[in-house]
């Protein structure tokens, strides 16, 4: 396999090699205030100043020597293929759901004069029923009137790429996402891991055709043995085992799962917004999460052995890391005022460079100050627009490739 080629992630502090991204694009824009709630954004961003900032996150990345990856131009790639395009297309439409044959043939000859990279942006940005001419209608549903604006809903939380799949070991977690507006978000990756050149072969410990959801933000690969996931409102216990069996059935080092039981809320959605990890003994916590956390260990064996975990997190940490110390550092510094107010603000969701060294949003000033305190290097940029759909740079994350420690 080549330099660049392939997954490997086996821990969260790693030189980050090589990292895929997705900047936001027209799909902000299709964002109206009837629909906020289930698009899962909690304002409307400003587009410009969206990009603007996160081209200032992909700068850093550069400066710091990752291979950034664009999840458009990777989908772009392997649509040059008319076979795989025509399937992507057939379904991108059934998952839309777009279900009469009217508006699939006046879909199919609306993409059918797009490159492949407008035709990724325009499926992800949404069509809305005024871009297509007259449907030559095929069908009752052709004919009545709907008063909805889109024959495909934008995917306007695609650049929050940490979550539609995972990262682990030399595998990904192909997911389930817990809202029906994010599921379309895994057919890329399906996609991606379909037909890629860079990623054949990649074993799935998880697909998005099971049942029970999972995101990547509920995940953390905390070692080359330990993986921690949060039982949260988006990962359930179900999900969360069947994963396990699978990396467990595998030639990886894994051996242990830390399930923590986190409030379902969507304020800590997932484990990533109130738990990262920052250096070899190092995280960032947010304490309102703290007692009490239950948390469950899953080990490797014939059967699955789980255990209640009757310590507190950070002897938990200590013992399953081989750490004599852990430092967990308390988003807002111990203000219980600052800490709600930039966990908000994705202050817990850091993303590491390389161990000691994170990327957070300077907004969240309280919690960086902190930080550095506790010695951590902190690289910021600003985010007046990317955190109105609530979430960090972690989230806007998926490495692809991190250095072993
Ligand atoms: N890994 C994360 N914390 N992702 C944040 C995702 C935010 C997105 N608006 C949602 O509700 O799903």
């Amino acid at each position: 396999m080549g330099n660049h080629e392939g997954i490997s992630v086996y821990n969260e502090i790693g030189q980050l090699k090589s990292v895929l991204l997705h900047c936001p694009g027209e799909e902000i824009e299709n964002i109206v205030p009837d629909y906020l709630r289930r698009l899962l954004f909690d304002e409307i961003a400003y587009l410009k100043q969206a990009c603007k900032e996160h081209d200032q996150f992909a700068g850093i990345l550069r400066q710091e020597g990752t291979e950034v990856l664009y999840l458009t131009e990777l989908m772009a790639e392997i649509l040059e293929s008319q076979e795989v395009r025509d399937g992507f297309l057939e379904d991108f439409m059934d998952e839309g759901p777009v279900g009469t044959e009217g508006i699939r043939e006046a879909l199919r000859e609306f993409f059918s004069t797009m490159s492949p990279l407008e035709m990724v942006r325009k499926c992800i940005a949404g069509v809305r029923t005024e871009e297509l001419a007259a449907i030559k209608p095929k069908s009752l549903g052709d004919m009545v009137r709907n008063p909805y604006p889109f024959y495909l809903d934008p995917i306007p939380n695609l650049y929050f790429q940490r979550d539609p799949f995972a990262s682990i070991g030399e595998g990904v977690t192909l997911n389930v996402m817990h809202s029906k507006t994010r599921n379309r978000e895994t057919l890329f990756a399906k996609y991606l891991f379909d037909h890629h050149p860079r990623f054949q072969n990649i074993p799935r410990w998880y697909n998005r055709d099971k049942s029970h959801p999972i995101e990547g933000g509920d995940l953390l690969v905390l070692s080359e043995k330990i993986v921690a996931v949060g039982i949260s409102e988006r990962t359930d216990a179900v999900a969360i085992e069947k994963m396990a069996k699978s990396i467990f059935n595998s030639n990886e080092p894994f051996d242990t799962v830390l399930a923590f039981d986190i409030p379902k809320t969507r304020a800590y959605m997932h484990l990533d917004t109130v738990f990262t990890m920052v250096d070899h003994d190092k995280f960032t916590i947010y304490p309102g999460i703290v007692s009490p956390l239950d948390v469950y260990s899953i080990s490797k064996g014939t059967e699955l052995k789980i255990t209640y975990e009757a310590s507190e997190l950070s002897s938990i940490l200590k013992k399953y890391l081989n750490l004599p110390a852990v430092d967990l550092i308390p988003c807002g510094n111990g203000d219980v005022i600052a800490a709600s107010r930039e966990q908000w603000s994705d202050g817990s969701n850091t993303l590491a460079i390389s161990p000691g060294k994170v990327i957070c949003y300077d907004r969240n000033h309280v919690t960086n100050a902190a930080l550095r305190k506790h010695g951590v290097e902190v690289l910021e940029f600003e985010s007046y627009e990317l955190s109105r759909g609530r979430g960090g740079p972690r989230c806007m994350s998926m490495p692809l490739k991190r250095e072993k420690l």
